[in-house]
């Protein structure tokens, strides 16, 4: 349960609060928190981390393929173990160790220890293994060293620079004033999550190909192809976290769960092969056929950025489009319904929200860079919703040097979880931790809260940051702006429900009913 009791790490926290700026602390003489050597020298031995017990090797695994963990129930796992072992606790499957930490005093020591080149383990690793073997690019969630450092040095420039991000407003725009005219028209849905989900590929195409997929059609061979994609993206999701608790016989031989995940990854590379190859093609004439080269950059905007990098190969090219198509799909849904899921169950906070935007927007259609900058309650409704409804349950790390976490030696090369999401509910950290409070992260506000820097970090922090952060948020602060503007969401569906699916995703049927707005309330 995400609210679980958090008594054992309160008090070590408690224990801990005698800190200095660099987060380290000291206990009984010992050092706690630190990348100094001569604390290393002094800390327990790593294998006094407390943990799960489980067989030598095979470690805590035959709990999961036996069903007496729930797999798909991880979130619950991992809150479970941190109130009975504390904030630093390890876990083994299958030969491999995790170290997991969730204080966010420890956060900082490991994003100090990070250095030019993070190193991470990939989120979901029998994708690595079909883009090893199939002889495409890694793309940075999979890659370490400086050939992850080459790759995030291009991309960082086409993703991540504001004035770059917000010049694709415009489609963005369109293809949501679509989505909402046409969820208004129905007026309800019996599954949000995949109209969402068609939104999300109609923009990620959009961006990625200079050109409207039309997945917004109803009843179209492209609305298909889309729901064939969200099914497929599903598959791979499904499959992974099998695998992840499984014997990893993937590895060796093709398991016929591994080969389905095969399937689905090859059907999602092929499509964006395809939009991919055309378009480039199409760049392609379009050069020979005219001088207007603004033209071509104005409507291939995101290519085109990338077109501009020498050191950029064509299979580097696609797993950066293939990133920009698909990866919302996972990301910004689940966040996109859990905002909706908290405005729909909290009155005061729409009205509030409804209020901020009608009246930097009014009635217009359309959001510059300029109007999201004045919705200050908007950005703070979806940080609050992070904190109470998480889609990612890590940060991966494996640090580059010796360091001391929670008193534990942990040696480098070490495989270390960040556990943020075990504190969003705290009660020593957040007053009436279950309430749905934007106001928490405003400044000056009554409901302020005190956190520490590290605490919150919903897209990570330091050179490995979410590259499709700005992206991210641009299509949610668009898309629920105009959603409250035009009408208000009411929740139809039962419990609200997650599950671990490598990332956490609704396990419920998502339902809404949408009412339009009356001009008398605006
Ligand atoms: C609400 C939406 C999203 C959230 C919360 C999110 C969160 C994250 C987090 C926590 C990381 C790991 C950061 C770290 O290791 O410090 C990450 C990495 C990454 N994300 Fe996102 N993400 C989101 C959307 C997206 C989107 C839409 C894209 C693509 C356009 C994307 C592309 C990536 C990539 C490529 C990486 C790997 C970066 C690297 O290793 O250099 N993400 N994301």
């Amino acid at each position: 349960m995400w609210g679980r009791n958090v008594k054992h790490a309160a008090n070590y926290l408690k224990r801990c609060s005698i800190s200095t700026s660099l987060g380290i602390s000291r206990s009984e003489g010992r050092a706690v928190n630190s990348n100094d050597v001569s604390d290393y020298n002094q800390a327990l031995p790593f294998e006094d981390i407390p943990g799960p017990r489980g067989i030598k090797y095979l470690g805590t695994l035959h709990h999961y393929m036996t069903g007496r963990l729930d797999k798909y129930k991880y979130q619950d796992i991992l809150e479970e173990y941190f109130s009975k072992y504390g904030p630093i606790f390890k876990e083994t499957l299958f030969g491999s160790t995790i170290v997991h930490v969730c204080d966010p005093k420890m956060f900082e020591v490991i994003y100090q220890d990070e250095g030019k080149y993070p190193e991470i383990e990939p989120l979901v690793e029998p994708s690595q293994k079909f883009r090893g073997e199939g002889d495409l690019s890694l793309g940075l969630g999979n890659s370490n060293g400086e050939k992850w450092y080459n790759l995030r040095a291009i991309v960082q420039k086409s993703m991540l620079k504001p004035a770059e991000v917000s010049s694709h407003l415009q489609i963005i725009n369109e293809i949501a004033n679509d989505f909402v005219d046409k969820t208004l028209h129905k007026g309800y849905s019996d599954d949000f999550l995949l109209d969402t989900s068609i939104w999300k590929l109609e923009s990620g195409g959009a961006l990625s190909f200079g050109k409207r997929p039309g997945y917004l059609e109803c009843g179209s061979a492209q609305e298909m192809e889309a729901m064939k994609l969200v099914k497929m993206v599903d598959n791979t999701f499904t499959l992974a976290t099998d695998l992840k608790f499984s014997f990893p016989l993937y590895k060796y031989i093709k398991t016929p769960a591994y080969k389905a995940l095969l399937d689905s990854e090859q059907y999602i590379n092929d499509v964006t092969s395809v939009y991919l190859s055309e378009t480039l093609k199409h760049i392609e004439t379009e050069l020979e056929r005219t001088d207007d080269f603004n033209d071509i950059q104005n409507t291939y905007r995101f290519l085109y950025s990338l077109l501009g990098h020498k050191n950029l190969s064509k299979k580097d090219m696609e797993v950066i489009v293939l990133s920009m198509f698909i990866d919302g799909l996972r990301t910004v849904v689940p966040v996109l319904i859990s905002v909706l899921f908290c405005l729909s169950q909290s009155p005061r906070v729409q009205e509030k929200l409804f209020t901020e935007i009608y009246n930097v927007l009014e009635d217009r259609k359309y959001i510059a860079a300029s109007d999201i900058a004045q919705l200050p309650y908007l950005k703070a409704c979806v940080k609050e919703t992070f904190r109470l409804y998480p889609i990612g349950l890590e940060i991966s790390r494996i640090n580059q040097n010796d360091m001391v976490l929670g008193e534990y030696k942990i040696p480098s090369g070490t495989k270390l979880n960040l556990n943020n999401f075990v504190l969003n509910r705290d009660p020593n950290i957040f007053a009436n931790p279950e309430a749905f409070v934007p106001e928490r992260w405003l400044r000056g506000s009554e409901h302020a809260v005190d956190a520490h820097p590290y605490l919150l970090l919903p897209f990570g922090r330091g050179p490995r940051m979410c590259v499709g952060r700005r992206f991210a948020e641009q299509d949610l602060y668009v898309l629920i702006s105009k959603l409250i503007q035009n009408c208000e969401p009411h929740w139809t569906g039962e419990k609200y429900e997650h599950q671990f699916k490598i990332l956490v995703y609704p396990a419920c049927p998502v339902k809404f009913q949408f009412k339009p707005r009356q001009s008398s309330s605006k």
